[in-house]
């Protein structure tokens, strides 16, 4: 192994970019020549690479997004695409390809490897927290503290006003982020889509949770955490529904991009050099077809179609005192 290959694809994440760095560190210390792909697969396709040095890294661990740039690129998906992708690897005489992303990206490296014999390692880049083998994902720590910021501060305006906030957070469809928000903040309500598999939230039972709440508390703020695509049109939908049943104040917060930015918290800059650094040290052993985790504090080494063969479950014991112990309306019945 001489050349070693990286980039990062999907949605970006806080601590992509202690991830290259470890990466870049690691390669160097190994005596491997190492080159970044920018733009993710799209980079991959238009052969739009960079060297990168240890002086390419230097400060760059504090920061958010991703040094290299990231994207989504249909191209890359069809046979043609990964082809294509094969051979300008092949060209620019990479051996392994480490990319770090989400599902989609891991897809991507089983699909590239129908094409291309070198080895594909993945590292779990994304918010979402969506991804199997690992306890956590690159991001995602950050993701849960920048969203308890922002309620935090909806609760003080909440708390003046005596309002209640639907807040919507990312996940695509998974409710790790909107779950941990949920319970760090103190949240009344949580509405995931683990908790309706095959239903909706009877909007009916909602506004008998807020109603009861202020029954026994009096009148007081109220916050629901929401996860994005749970609920056809989104938090303003839901709370224009129970606007128009109770004539209640109720207001909506879209969380939205704040979520993916900003400078990764220690847990991530950890995780990330852990995996990265580990990585290298995978490829050069031989490894291929594998995305690296961390389980239980050690690091794992997970085969690609367990990443998303089946929906990561959430904590249920997180889930079972936000719902029950938590829950104030429960508590008092
Ligand atoms: N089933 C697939 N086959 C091949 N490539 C895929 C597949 N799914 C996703 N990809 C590639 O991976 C990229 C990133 O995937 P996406 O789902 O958008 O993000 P993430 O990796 O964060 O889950 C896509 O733009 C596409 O190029
Ligand atoms: O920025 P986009 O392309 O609108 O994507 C939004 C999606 O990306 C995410 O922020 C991250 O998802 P991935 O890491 O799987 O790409 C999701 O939470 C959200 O649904």
């Amino acid at each position: 192994m001489k050349r070693l290959a990286l980039l990062t694809s999907g949605g970006d994440a806080p601590g992509m970019n202690a991830a290259i760095r470890a990466i870049v560190l690691a390669g160097h210390y190994f005596g491997l020549d190492v080159i970044g792909y920018r733009h993710g697969f799209n980079g991959l396709l238009e052969q739009e690479y960079q060297t990168l040095m240890p002086s390419d890294v230097n400060n760059i661990i504090q920061r958010g997004g991703t040094i290299l740039k990231s994207a989504r690129c249909k191209a890359f998906t069809t046979e043609e695409g990964a082809r294509q992708a094969a051979d300008n690897l092949q060209q620019a005489g990479v051996d392994t390809l480490i990319i770090i992303g989400g599902d989609g990206s891991f897809r991507g490296a089983v699909h590239l490897s129908n094409f291309w014999s070198g080895s594909i390692i993945g590292l779990p880049g994304t918010i979402d927290n969506d991804i199997n083998g690992t306890d956590a994902t690159i991001g995602y720590y950050t993701a849960i503290d920048t969203a308890l910021e922002s309620i935090d501060k909806v609760r003080d305006t909440a708390d003046a006003f005596e309002r209640i906030f639907l807040i919507e957070v990312m996940g695509r469809h998974a409710g790790f982020i909107g779950l941990s928000a949920a319970v760090c903040s103190g949240a009344e309500q949580v509405l995931l889509p683990e908790l309706y598999p095959n239903s909706q939230p009877d909007v009916e039972e909602l506004v008998g949770h807020i109603q009861k709440a202020q029954q026994i508390r009096g009148k007081c703020s109220y916050i629901m955490v929401i996860s994005e695509n749970l609920w056809p049109g989104g938090a303003t939908d839901l709370a224009n529904q129970i606007n128009a049943r109770t004539g209640i104040d109720c207001r909506p917060v879209i969380l939205g991009h704040v979520q993916r930015g900003g400078s990764p918290v220690s847990l991530d800059r950890m995780l990330a050099s852990k995996l990265g650094a580990y990585a290298v040290e995978a490829a050069l052993k031989g490894r291929t077809g594998i995305m690296i985790g961390e389980c239980n504090q050690r690091m794992v080494e997970v085969p690609f179609e367990q990443t998303w063969n089946k929906p990561k479950e959430l904590d249920p014991y997180l889930v079972r005192i936000q719902q029950e112990v938590f829950d104030l309306v429960k508590n008092s019945a």
